[in-house]
Formats: structure tokens, sequence, C-alpha cells
């Protein structure tokens, strides 16, 4: 595809439509609408007759009359849940098709063909048979007629996918432009620009220039907004692809991954609620890309079942806030860490009590092994048993586990040292079950030492005397609350938090870490974990929180009184927790469902990745955990990579997709970026992936990226002016790209200059996207890791008009001030 010059679009459709034209269309298209909500309103207000209706029954109270209520409220409900859509543009667009090839009628009273009848064209010329008006819901008429389909029905696909060199039916395809209630104009595309077509025996009119580029033109804000009227055919492939399995979409920086993405999830809903009750995860690689997308699928009438979360905040509780630097970070995600982070839990036992040793609890560990007990001895049928200490012992002992178990039986002490310990500690961490489930087995080892040790089993031959002598011993033992302090500093129940914390003491890391990571290595993960304290709380970063997750597996969690969900009992006979108005969507009143789904699902029916190819291969086991059972959609680019080591990450994320079989799309339009300046990423681009192609841009601005070159001393005031420059030619936002170390001075700088302006680390513009962006010092983005280039690239894709690149010396400009990593 040629890229069309946007401020002057070409003849795609008609020349200038003489007024009458286009306001007649108008005006048709107004009428329409106007049925439309007519008949919405009808919709609405039997709705609400429903509901007041079921209000009265529910006062009657009999069982029947209860149930009765229960489902109509639930109709009624769905219902208003539905039409309360109605504020956005409803109404987006129309096709006008041939008579179909078999006459048959789909459930939404639309024909089926997707081909046209043989004769339906004659000598150049045809009769419309059918138009279709395309919505964000399906809406029928009194007698069944559609006056909107469903953008996700079948019938709506050939709004999509229809083009002229595949036109199907479709002889006209028009996008609606409205606010409210008025149509504000319409643009059409000619599928079968050949024929001269007729409807109602008037010859069919084509007006405007072509909704995509109008969208594409438009001024960006901080959130993304859906793309519904102008989905493409190569992305409605995608969209629409069957749930089964796996489905991979890769394509280049703009081509609507994220968008496709979003729109898939609104798609597998309609098409399977019930299937996908289970829940949706679209799993994004920021807070920020959460924030700028969040909105979308609120404006497509679904959010209930889809939960939009940053791999920061993919584990309950955790929310990452720091920053690691590339180096840590590779560590943090290396798959490596699986093998550490088991040595670790189990190693975290060794040393719990003492500072940062990853227990739960905050209790005193030494309390039991240093306090005196003068427990009254249970009686047995021959002999008394007391535990603790007899003997003088220091108030205060060092901090750490116990180190021995003193019981007294038979008027002598039994003891277990601290080698008897060891040993059965370690016999019992033997295999690899969970470390906090394995505290039972723990204490069973502790309770035949005791025995065997008191020498009790011996005076008694006959086994069923033995075995009944044994049964209270170990009942008296473990009903003294002492033994159960004992157990809790022996073997307390490890956080993973408090895991990651005993990490952060160097010495014993490198312990743990003996032939997996090397002395360097072990030095910078030990010093980005001392911002935790000793119970791990304190700053997180992303890549923590995938160790989190790891540990919560390793460590397992002991079972605990199931919790109780105080849910409301109409709400599960009926499901109305999915009822929600779109205002309140909208200001997120109605996000308690969501944030309950949040809170529990940790296994989901489908996972949607976006921005997949910078899942760390630990990333990847955390997003596969979520989606055991689930049916997938992975969107991404490797070109954009900011993982260092692909081949490793293809490895986890090749054990996180099973063996399910695979549908591969490839998207190859770049919506977002003017050719102008796809062009100079497409050079930073064969650098970073030489032999790649780049996405074909599908507009022209004439606008050249601009290059200007910082003043070594003043770069603040440089970026502020470069910035400003920029924030006087666009509408809409601007973003300031700078390396990661740089980002908190960026936003000082630019603070005075309004919410317009936003200043990014290189990481984080990652899948966003700003009217102009200015990007300061590529060099300086390039060199901060192993993947810089991969992450200038992104960099240099964020802007749809406009591009300042501002140099440093790093950079090496030449005299037009373009540096050296961006000439031809
Ligand atoms: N069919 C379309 N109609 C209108 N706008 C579109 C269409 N497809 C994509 N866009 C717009 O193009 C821009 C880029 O889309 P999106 O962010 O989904 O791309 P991406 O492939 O995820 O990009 P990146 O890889 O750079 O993150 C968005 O503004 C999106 O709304």
């Amino acid at each position: 595809m040629a890229a069309q010059n946007a401020t002057h679009a070409p003849d795609s459709v008609h020349d200038a439509q003489p007024d009458s034209t286009r306001d007649r269309e108008i005006a048709s298209e107004q009428e329409h609408l106007d049925r439309v909500y007519q008949r919405l309103e009808e919709k609405i207000h039997e709705a609400e007759f429903l509901m007041d209706d079921a209000a009265k029954r529910g006062q009657v109270g009999t069982p029947g009359a209860l149930a009765e209520r229960d489902a109509q409220v639930f109709q009624a409900g769905a219902h208003l849940n539905r039409l309360n859509s109605e504020y956005e543009d409803f109404l987006f667009g129309r096709i006008d098709l041939l008579l179909g090839k078999d006459g048959k009628k789909g459930p939404d009273g639309a024909y089926t063909s997707v081909e046209p009848a043989d004769g339906a064209i004659a000598d150049g010329r045809a009769e419309i048979a059918e138009t279709l008006h395309i919505g964000r819901l399906g809406v029928l008429d009194a007698d069944y007629s559609p006056l909107v389909i469903d953008w996700r029905a079948p019938a709506a696909a050939p709004f999509y996918r229809a083009t002229p060199v595949a036109p199907g039916r479709v002889v006209r395809r028009r996008v609606i432009r409205s606010k409210g209630r008025r149509v504000l104009g319409v643009e059409d595309d000619l599928m079968r620009p050949e024929i001269t077509a007729t409807l109602d025996g008037e010859e069919l009119p084509a007006v405007g220039d072509g909704a995509l580029m109008a969208a594409l033109g438009r001024a960006r804000s901080h959130t993304m907004r859906d793309i519904v009227a102008s989905i493409q055919a190569e992305q409605d492939m995608v969209i629409r692809a069957p749930a089964a399995s796996v489905t991979e979409v890769e394509g280049g920086p703009g081509t609507g991954k994220t968008a496709v993405a979003l729109h898939r999830a609104a798609y597998l809903l309609y098409q399977d609620r019930r299937r996908y009750a289970g829940g949706i995860l679209i799993v994004s690689p920021t807070p920020l890309l959460v924030a700028y997308t969040e909105g979308v699928l609120p404006s497509l009438g679904e959010e209930g079942q889809v939960a939009i979360r940053a791999l920061g905040s993919l584990v309950d509780g955790a929310e990452a806030t720091a920053y690691d630097s590339p180096a840590v970070a590779r560590v943090k995600g290396s798959s490596r860490m699986q093998k550490l982070l088991r040595k670790a839990a189990r190693g975290a036992l060794e040393t719990a009590g003492t500072a940062s040793a990853g227990a739960a609890a905050s209790k005193p560990a030494s309390k039991p092994a240093s306090k005196p007990v003068s427990t009254s001895a249970a009686a047995l049928p021959d002999g008394q048993l007391a535990f603790g200490e007899e003997d003088d012992e220091p108030a205060e002992t060092p901090a750490g586990p116990p180190d021995r178990l003193r019981v007294v039986v038979f008027g002598a002490r039994v003891e277990l040292d601290a080698r008897d310990l060891h040993r059965i500690r370690h016999s019992a961490l033997g295999g690899t079950a969970p470390v906090n489930l394995l505290r039972p087995r723990a204490r069973r080892l502790i309770l035949d030492a005791l025995w065997s040790r008191s020498g009790a089993a011996k005076r008694y031959t006959d086994p069923e005397l033995a075995a009944e002598a044994r049964q209270a011993f170990d009942e008296d033992i473990t009903t003294e609350p002492d033994f159960q302090d004992f157990l809790d500093a022996w073997w307390p129940e490890l956080t993973p938090r408090g895991v990651l914390a005993a990490m952060a003491d160097e010495r014993r890391l490198g312990r743990w870490a003996r032939r997996v990571l090397n002395q360097r290595e072990v030095r910078k993960l030990a010093r980005s974990l001392s911002r935790l304290d000793d119970t791990g709380q304190g700053p997180l970063s992303v890549h923590d929180v995938a160790l989190l997750d790891e540990l919560q597996l390793i460590l397992g969690a002991p079972p605990r009184p199931a919790r109780t969900r105080d849910a409301d009992p109409l709400d599960q006979l009926t499901g109305l927790e999915e009822l929600s108005t779109y205002a309140d969507r909208m200001s997120g009143g109605g996000r308690s469902r969501r944030e309950r789904l949040e809170e529990e699902r940790t296994d989901y029916a489908h996972v949607i990745v976006d921005e997949a190819q910078d899942l760390t291969p630990m990333q990847w086991r955390m997003v596969g955990r979520r989606g055991r059972h689930a049916t997938w959609t992975v969107v991404g680019d490797p070109a954009q990579s900011s993982w260092s080591d692909p081949d490793e990450a293809a490895v986890a994320r090749d054990e996180a997709l099973g063996t399910r079989p695979r549908r591969r799309f490839t998207l190859t339009v770049n919506y977002r970026n003017p050719a102008e300046i796809a062009e100079l990423a497409a050079r930073v681009l064969a650098l970073a992936m030489p032999g790649m192609e780049a996405p074909e841009a599908v507009r022209s601005t004439g606008l050249t990226p601009r290059f200007a070159v910082a003043d070594e001393k003043d770069l603040a005031g440089s970026v502020r002016e470069a910035a400003r420059q920029l924030l006087d030619e666009v509408d809409g936002t601007v973003g300031v790209v700078v390396a990661m170390d740089r980002r908190a001075e960026a936003r000082r700088w630019l603070a005075e200059l309004g919410d317009r302006v936003v200043a990014l680390g290189s990481l984080e513009a990652k899948g966003l996207e700003y009217d102009a962006t200015l990007v300061v010092s590529p060099a300086e983005i390039a060199d901060e890791s192993p993947a810089g280039l991969r992450v200038l690239y992104v960099a240099l894709t964020r802007a749809t008009q406009q591009l300042t690149v501002l140099s440093g010396t790093r950079d090496e400009p030449d005299e037009d001030g373009v540096p050296d990593l961006l000439r031809d």
C-alpha cells in the first residue's frame, strides 16, 4: 500500500461532493439513527417495566415468585446494560449489498451469503438488495428485521473485510460519524467502482474522503480510542480468528497489535460469553500502557469479564514502582533464577529468625529455645513429660532459629541438638514439595526423633501398647503451646517477600547462588534487593514481581480457613453483577466486579499478551501459570524487544503456551507513523535487526523529522525549547523520550509546560503514542542496554505527526544535526 497524503487525501472516493448529496446522505442516516433511538427507547421502557414488575413480585415472597423475579431482573438488567451504550457513537457503519447466492438469513436477520447471486450484476448495473447498519450492539426492529447489526456478528464481517479486490456482495461501505443522537458526517468507499448501482431506483452516491485517513489524522489524547469503525481487513482476520489454541500476531510498530488485541477480547466475549465467563486476562508491559488502553473495552460495551493488568501488578498485593538497571534485570529475568529461588527458599529456613530470613511471623524466633519452660507434665501411662530448659539459660539469646529442643520425659531430659535438628530439617526438605507444606512432615520427624531418643519404645513389647503410648506421647507434646512456638520459630511460614529480603545478604546469596550466578551478578542482585526491609516490604521492581510469583509456587500456601466471600445471593443467582451503566464503566463506578475478578482469579479462560517480545523467561512463567487451561492471543514485535536474550525467552514462551496448536498472523501496515518518520526509524531497524522488514506507513504528512543539537551547558533548556516548539505545532500530546536514567530530571525540566507534555524513560514509551515526539539523545538510549537499539526503535516510532531528534555530543551529530546512529 502506498502512503497517502493525509492533508490532501486522494480521490479514493469521489471528488468534492455537491453539498446537496452530502446533506441528503447525512439526512438519510439521521433518519435511520432516529429510528434506532426510538426503538432503543421502546426497549428501555420494556426493560424498566420488567424491573418494576420484578420488584413487585419480589414483595410477594413465595419461592416461585422470587425465582421468577430473579429471572426477570436479570433479563431486564441485561437489556439496560446493553442499551446504556447508546451514548457513544452507537451507529458507525453501513454496507450496501448485492443479492446473495443462497437467499438464506442468519439469526440477526441478515442474508448470510458472502458471494453475490449469479446475475446480480447485469451489463455493469446492479440493484442494491440489502442495506445493513453496523453498530456497537445489535438492535432488532419490532418485526425482527435488523436495525443495527453488532460489529462482532458474522453479518458485519464484510464491513471490515471487503476490498475492491475481493468485494464479495459489498458495493459501498460507509462510515457514519455521529455524536449522541446527531449524525455529523459520512465517508464512503466504493468496493465496485466499475458498476452503476441503484438503491430504490436511484443511483447510489459516494461521499467523503475515506474514514481511515480521517481517523488516523485525529489528534491524540492520553487514552486510546477504539477503532471499531475502521478495522482493516488484515486486522479483522486476527480479531475474528477462532479462539481455539494460540493465536500469534507479529507486526511492526503502529500496525494495530494492541488495538486488535483489545477488539479481539470484545469479539471473543460476544462469540461465547459462557466460555469466557472464566475471565480474559490482558497482560500489558507497563501501568502507563494499561492506563492508556483501559478505556477501549468499556467503549466497546465490554469490561466485566476482562482484567487488564501490568506485568508489575500481576501478583496480588504487589505493585512494581522501582526500576532495575539492565544488568540486574537480566539476572532477575533469567530462567536461572528458578534454581536460585528454590535454593533460597530452603536456605531461608535455616536462617529463619535472623534478620532478613524470610519468615512471615514477627514472633521472636529465639523464644522457645531460650525461655525456661516448666510446663506441667502431662500424665503418660508410665512417666512424665516436660518441655524446655531446666538449667539456667541467658535471658538474651542471639537471634536465629532455635538450635535445640529439650523435653523432660520420665524424669529424664531428652534433647535434640543443632546437628539433630539440622539432619531432621534436611531430611524433611528432600524432594521438591513446597517448603511451607513440608512443616507437618518435619513435625513428624521431630516427634519420631524424640520418641526414639526417649527410649520409651523399648519398654513395650506389645506393638499395640507401643502404638497407644506413642499416640499419647505425640498428643501431649503437640498440644503444648511451647512446642508450637518452637515449630513456629524453627520452621516458620516463609513468605515470598521474606525470602527475597533474605537474598539481600550478599554472603548468604553467594552460597545459594553457587554455580548459578557469578560473583558480580550476586553482588548486583543482593544490592538491588536491599531496597526491601527485613520482611520484604519496600519498593519492588517489575522483575521482582515475577520472582515473588515463582516463590509463591516454591513455598506453597499453607492451608487456611476458607475466605468468606461477601456475595449477594441474588448476585450469584442471576449474574446481575455484570450490570453497569456506560457512565459507571467510564467513571470507574462499575469497577467492583472487575476488581473482584482481578483479586481472585489466577487461572483465566483466555490470556492476551501484549508486547510479548518483552517478557523475560521468569515473566513467561508467571503469565503461563495464569493460563494453564486457557486459549491465548499473543501479540508482539521482535524488533522492539528490550530483553537481551530472545532465545532464552522463546523457550520459556513455548513452555507457557504448551503444545497447543498455533495460528500465526502478520500485520503489515503502520497506521501510526507518517512515512517520513517510519523511514527514519527504519534506519535504526536495519542496525538493530538487519534484514527485518519495516511495516509500510499508510499515510504521509510531508513533514520530515527535525534534528536539533542541544546546548551542552543547558540540556534542560534545549529540551524545553524543542518540546515547546512541538506543542505549538500539534493540537494533542507531546511525548519526550529520554534515557531511563534521565527520567526524573526530564520530568522536572518539563513540569512548567503543562499536561499535554509527558516525559518518559525509554522503556516506559512502549506501546504509547503521541501527536509529536521528542527523542533526546539516541546514543544515550541505545547505549543503555544490550537491547538499546531496539529500545531506540521503539522511541522513534511513537509519533503520529511530528518527530524531533535532539542530539548531545555523544550522538556525534553532523552539520545538519543528524546523529551518527540515524545517518543514512
Ligand atoms: N484500523 C485502524 N483504524 C484506525 N486507527 C487504527 C487502525 N489500526 C490501528 N490504528 C491506530 O494506529 C495506532 C497504533 O495502533 P497500536 O498501538 O494498536 O499499534 P501496535 O502495533 O500495538 O504498535 P506498537 O508495536 O508500536 O506498540 C493507534 O492509534 C491505533 O488506534
